[in-house]
């Protein structure tokens, strides 16, 4: 389970200030919330801070506990033990960056297959087939990132952020370069590979359509002055739409 309270950060852009917060944020492992809003409310930093991307200003508390463990993630941010929080991502993080975020020297296999190497993991060949399969990325395998459209990249980015079974996945846009089919399929797919590998995910993306047609929790700001946003769950049945 992922749990976080008063998690924030300031951005400076040019003379003012904008807050980026969020007071509290339960997230059962297998469950997903995705985070809504306007362009340039903070999705991004958002999603950034949960990954310890970001150093947020202030952290209250922040847990990862599954099996017997409990991992205090603020603790370590607080101390800014670097090397621990690295560790922490490669082995229980999965993300998927706005622009796909593939190695360029790198085939997409090797891309794919990179965050086993470096956890010294085995690779789980079936299950590797099984997604790609799902995909549709079979023939790309031995091309270079840049030889694939953004879609594609998002794709195989996807595959790459979760080859691990990490505990969160963290996703930005992952479908914002897919056509309608396409969208729909990766979404889809990351909402079933979630709950079959019990991973917890927060998604970043515009696609309201499917939220909705998966009755999905929503994780939207609320804005105050255009300085401040605060992060708070949308309660059921608030649909503007
Ligand atoms: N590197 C940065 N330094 C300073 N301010 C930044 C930086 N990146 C973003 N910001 C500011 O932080 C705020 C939130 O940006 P963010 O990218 O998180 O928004 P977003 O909701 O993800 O937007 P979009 O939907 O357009 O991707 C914006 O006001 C932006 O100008």
């Amino acid at each position: 389970m992922l749990s976080i309270e008063q998690l924030s950060i300031s951005r400076h852009a040019g003379s003012t200030d904008f807050q980026v917060s969020l007071p509290s944020l339960s997230l059962e492992l297998g469950n997903i919330v995705v985070l809504q809003g306007d362009s340039g409310c903070g999705k991004s930093t958002l999603l950034e801070m949960i990954g310890m991307i970001l150093k947020p200003d202030q952290v209250a508390s922040y847990r990862l506990s599954f099996a017997d463990n409990s991992i205090d993630i603020a603790n370590i941010i607080k101390h800014n033990q670097q090397d621990k929080l690295a560790q922490l991502r490669a082995a229980y993080f999965g993300f998927v960056p706005q622009t796909g975020g593939l190695l360029p020297f790198l085939t997409v296999k090797d891309n794919i297959l990179l965050p086993l190497q470096l956890l010294r993991k085995r690779l789980d060949q079936q299950r590797l087939q099984v997604l790609i399969e799902k995909l549709g990325i079979a023939h790309l395998l031995n091309k270079y990132p840049k030889q694939l459209s953004i879609g594609e990249r998002q794709r195989a980015s996807f595959i790459r952020a979760i080859i691990h079974k990490p505990l969160l996945l963290l996703a930005d846009e992952p479908t914002s370069a897919l056509d309608p089919y396409n969208a729909n399929l990766l979404f889809n797919l990351i909402i079933e590979q979630a709950k079959i590998d019990n991973i917890a995910a927060i998604i970043v993306t515009h696609e309201q359509h499917l939220v909705k047609q998966k009755g999905l929790t929503v994780l939207e700001p609320q804005l105050i002055n255009k300085q401040k946003a605060i992060f708070s769950l949308k309660e059921q049945g608030s649909h503007n739409d």
